[in-house]
């Protein structure tokens, strides 16, 4: 599957967001190393801080079902500019994906633009760092 047709995948996700808050859809596709697609949503609550996001959304579908390995992500949102994904969700996609991993971030016209995670989160904050804090 090439990254348009994981955009599309993402895309088919906007209608089953949960967002009558915000009334801000976002859809996101995860392709695994197998080429297996996991898709997302955002999902929100009335208590609003316990939403999840689409990328989180589609992250933990596919951590809960067993997968480790990833190609490549696509989040789209109505954004006049491709849809930067939320300190929360680059947080979660450092602990994820590898540091070179894509992300097809897109706008309402499906324009895109192709981040790393090393790009959205530097000097990120990760496994070894809790391992030495450890050592003492
Ligand atoms: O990259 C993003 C940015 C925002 N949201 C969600 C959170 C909330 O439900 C709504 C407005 O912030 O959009 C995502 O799902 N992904
Ligand atoms: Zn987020």
């Amino acid at each position: 599957m090439n990254h348009e047709q994981l955009i599309k995948e993402a895309t088919e996700m906007l209608d089953r967001a949960y967002v009558p808050y915000s009334n801000f859809p976002v859809g996101a596709a995860l392709i695994t190393e197998d080429g297996k697609v996991y898709r997302g949503c955002n999902i929100e609550n009335a208590a609003y801080p316990v939403s999840c996001c689409a990328e989180r959304t589609a992250i933990f579908k596919a951590i809960s079902e067993g997968e480790r390995d990833f190609q490549a992500m696509a989040v789209i949102a109505h954004t006049s500019r491709p849809v930067p994904p939320c300190g929360s969700c680059r947080q979660v996609m450092s602990e994820f994906f590898n540091k070179e991993m894509p992300i097809y971030i897109c706008s309402k016209n499906q324009e895109y633009k192709e981040v790393r995670v090393e790009e959205l989160l530097p000097f990120s904050f990760n496994q070894e760092d809790l391992s030495k804090g450890q050592e003492k």
